[in-house]
């Protein structure tokens, strides 16, 4: 019963075994043969348990196998987390991203509530940068004035005057993980300066944030507060509208992290089962990606 409620699932890839020595686990055990052929294919089948245990991880049970041109063997069948320990693969994710960043700062932009601050806090953890909310800085300099009470006595546009200030003063600075205003891709300006550093986009469907702001409710965010009706059906509809306002905007970013594809990356019914440290995991995968598109499209010396 267990078995047929099982999904299966593969996921194949190149992999260099360089990276794979001394993975936790001792699942991926080589022998010296193979290493010493040092590229081959791994094809990994792993079996999911559809219920989630309480420590949010899957148990798995597994065969890797691995083959080259001319040969291919049974590796290792067990049990396995597909996914292992997340803190762990985010903190191995951050140390090989860390060294081709040069330091260059990460702003993640998104809609209200698409978990800009929770998912920053985690990554400049690990990276061992320091985090800065642009909406606080904002308050700050207004000697704590809230952004409510700031929209409420200024209004937007001076709001966003000050977002371009922060974001100027936030673009000179190093090693930086900036969770930015929802609001903060609609004025050019603020590309400009998202730009010294790498924007990523944290694409999260709407249906997914109108449920976690009507958990924390509206008072913060004084573009979705709204007198009446049900805090669910009230946020999705303002979300909605402010989406088809500026939701192009977000594709300015470099890298874009699609929580509905994590979720069918990892067999999880929708994006509600995803967890912070998943999707920055996610998050540390797109930015390589960008960085090396970048690397390929840098023009070689002297051929300017
Ligand atoms: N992966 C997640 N799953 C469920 N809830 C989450 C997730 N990430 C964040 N949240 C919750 O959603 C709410 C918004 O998250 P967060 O403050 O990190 O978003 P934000 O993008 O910084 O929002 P804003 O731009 O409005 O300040 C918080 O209550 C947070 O706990
Ligand atoms: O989406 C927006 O326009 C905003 C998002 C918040 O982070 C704040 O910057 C402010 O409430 C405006």
């Amino acid at each position: 019963m267990e078995a047929a409620l099982a999904q299966r699932f593969q996921y194949p890839s190149w992999i260099d075994c360089r990276k794979v020595e001394g993975k936790p686990h001792g699942l991926l055990r080589y022998s010296q043969r193979v290493k010493d052929d040092k590229r081959f294919r791994v094809l990994a089948l792993a079996h999911l348990q559809p219920e989630r245990r309480n420590d949010q991880r899957r148990a798995v049970s597994s065969e890797i196998s691995c083959s080259d041109n001319n040969s291919s063997a049974l590796l290792e069948a067990g049990s396995v987390h597909p996914f292992g320990d997340e803190d762990l693969i985010l903190k191995r994710k951050a140390e090989e991203v860390k060294p081709y960043l040069n330091g260059r700062s990460m702003y993640l932009v998104g809609m209200m509530g698409s978990g800009k601050t929770t998912v920053g806090k985690l990554m400049s953890k690990v990276l061992g940068y320091s985090f800065r909310d642009c909406d606080t800085l904002i308050e700050q300099g207004m000697n704590g004035t809230s952004v409510a009470e700031i929209f409420e006595h200024h209004g937007e546009s001076f709001f966003r005057g000050k977002e371009t200030d922060a974001l100027k003063k936030l673009s000179s600075m190093y090693q930086v993980v900036v969770s930015t205003g929802g609001g903060a891709v609609i004025r050019p300006i603020n590309w400009k300066y998202m730009n010294k550093g790498i924007s990523i986009w944290l694409d999260v469907p709407l249906e997914a944030l109108a449920h976690r702001i009507a958990a924390v409710g509206t008072d913060s965010r004084p573009l979705l507060h709204e007198e009446s009706g049900d805090a669910y059906t009230v946020a999705y509809k303002r979300l909605s509208t402010i989406w088809d306002e500026r939701g192009e905007a977000y594709t300015n970013a470099n890298a874009r992290v699609s929580l509905e594809n994590i979720a069918v990356k990892r067999g999880y019914k929708d994006v509600s089962e995803l967890t912070p440290t998943e999707i920055a995991i996610e998050v540390f995968e797109q930015v390589q990606s960008f960085l090396e598109k970048e690397e390929t499209m840098e023009i070689p010396d002297g051929n300017i």
